[in-house]
């Protein structure tokens, strides 16, 4: 891999200020997803070596807090402006681990910084209240105080995003953080621990932990010197970890999978709501929890969509995402283009239509053609599961209530999409949908100042905006009594 600072690509996990190997010497390779070259190693680290990661943000933990708001917050910009400087080394990481197209990892990258950005600003408004108080001479308020250490566990599909909005949002806070990257993409959280340690940010205070994910899970999960666990990845895993957090009662935060419903009216014109959702269907070779895998489309628009679907569909290129004008990399691993072509099978051998998509023209094993399915139904795996890769599947519907109650029909409530210009429309289906997000006649609705997150099985909690700062914070009340000089409020 060609760095401007080969510095950056470490082999190491990253704890209390140390590049650190592994105990008992296991390691495993990295894997690029495109060519199936190895990229590096990492070791795989003993439980013992996790605890002690546990420890070292504990101690930095009293430190880190005690210090001024201000203090924190440049030493977080200081890692922004290092993630940004290095903008270019930090996407080629991320194209060769996880396989996105180049400029997607640039613009993951941008994305990722700008939580730290947010967060480092939103350290100084972690406001308290001052409550009017109801017993005589008394004055009662809350104070906000960082919850502790914070676990923070990240999947594959964004490497670098996932770990910025939650870290930044706990180490503004106060808290320390040890991350616990998905084992095919540690090197771009390897990287902002290198960067980390440039900005200044103290030892144990982010700290990287590599190993078997089940083990180091369950190490974190269960130590009660971690306060909270924050957790982006698929819905089993979630509930797993969920489980193993009861133990020891911690705060969790969950960012679980998603099943987005993406909604045409009869009134839009339907070559602009199916560039839509092609943009909002392919993103990172549909690997993205937002992904529009369910499209639901008016019979009346019905058929012209599916043309012009298919139409711009068939422009993508696939390839590897470091050669140009690339817009479907590889999926992360082959497993995924067998999980993918079972899906179609499935779908194909319930009635759906195939109208896009050729596996024979596949550039590598680990890439999968787009491809589009109609007639999809409610019995298929395509609708059912979070397919996570660039499969479509289309539905038509005749009514309003109809559309709510098929985009319903899940699991699933992170994000939803609706095209319409009806505002009766609009209001009635954002107040029925059961979705913790839902962008109206545009794909974009993500970024710092919004509290991200799902309902049902897709999670719990929010990330970023003010809620996401919320989640590393515990509300200390307190009533001062004795004070004859006030009474009231
Ligand atoms: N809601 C969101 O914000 C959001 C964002 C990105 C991804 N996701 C979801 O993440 C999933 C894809 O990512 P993934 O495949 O990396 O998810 P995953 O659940 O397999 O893995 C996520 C993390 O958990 C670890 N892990 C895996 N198996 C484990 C086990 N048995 N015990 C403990 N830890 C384990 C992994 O090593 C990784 O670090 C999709 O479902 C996607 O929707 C959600
Ligand atoms: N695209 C999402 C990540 C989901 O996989 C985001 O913007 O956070």
């Amino acid at each position: 891999m060609k760095l401007e600072d080969p510095r950056l690509l470490r082999q190491y996990a990253y704890i209390d200020g140390k590049w650190t190997h592994g105990d008992a010497g296991r390691e495993t390779a990295v894997i690029d997803p495109a060519t199936g070259e190895t990229l590096g190693h990492i070791p795989l680290l003993e439980t013992e070596q996790i605890r002690g990661a546990v420890e070292a943000a504990d101690n930095a933990f009293v430190h880190w807090r005690a210090l001024r708001v201000d203090e924190r917050c440049e030493r977080l910009l200081a890692w922004y402006d290092l993630i940004q400087a290095n903008r270019e080394d930090l996407a080629t990481i991320m194209t060769h681990e996880q396989g996105k197209p180049l400029p997607d990892a640039r613009g993951e990258v941008e994305y990722g910084a700008s939580f730290v950005r947010w967060f480092a600003e939103e350290s100084k408004r972690t406001f308290g209240q001052t409550i009017p108080s109801h017993i005589p001479n008394a004055a009662l308020g809350t104070l906000k105080e960082p919850i502790g250490v914070a676990a923070l566990i990240t999947p594959w599909n964004f490497p670098l995003a996932m770990i910025t909005r939650k870290a930044a949002a706990a180490m503004a806070a106060g808290c320390s953080v040890v991350v616990k990257p998905a084992g095919e993409t540690p090197f771009s959280a390897l990287a902002l621990a290198e960067l980390a340690e440039r900005a200044g940010i103290p030892a144990g205070v982010f700290n990287v932990v590599l190993g078997e994910a089940a083990e180091v899970s369950e190490v974190l999960c269960k130590d009660e010197r971690v306060k909270v666990l924050s957790f982006t990845g698929s819905t089993p895993v979630g509930r797993l970890l969920l489980e193993q957090s009861a133990s020891t009662v911690k705060r969790v935060s969950l960012e679980l999978g998603g099943n987005a419903p993406f909604i045409v009216g009869p009134d839009v014109d339907p070559k602009e709501a199916a560039l839509a959702a092609v943009a909002a269907k392919f993103q990172t070779a549909g690997q993205d929890c937002l992904a529009a895998n369910r499209i639901l489309v008016h019979e009346d628009v019905h058929d012209a969509f599916v043309d012009h679907f298919a139409e711009r569909m068939k422009a993508l290129k696939v390839g590897n995402g470091l050669m140009s004008e690339i817009d479907i990399g590889p999926l992360i691993h082959h497993r995924a283009v067998e999980k993918a072509t079972s899906i179609v099978d499935d779908a194909l051998s319930k009635g759906a239509t195939l109208v896009h998509g050729d596996q024979s023209m596949a550039p590598g094993e680990n890439f999968f053609m787009p491809t589009l399915l109609t007639d999809v139904t409610g019995d298929m795996q395509v609708w059912r599961e979070e397919n996570f890769s660039p499969v479509a599947g289309i539905t038509r519907f005749a009514s309003d209530d109809e559309a709510i109650e098929l985009a319903n029909d899940t699991e699933y409530g992170l994000a939803a999409y609706v095209f319409t210009h009806d505002i009766r429309r609009i209001w009635k289906m954002l107040r029925a949908l059961g979705n913790g997000m839902v962008a109206i006649n545009t794909v974009k609705m993500t970024g710092p100042p919004v509290p991200f997150g799902g309902v049902k099985q897709s999670g719990l909690g929010r990330e970023g905006g003010t809620a996401g700062i919320e989640e590393y914070l515990e509300t200390k009340y307190y009533c001062l009594g004795g004070l004859g000089s006030v009474s009231g409020s």
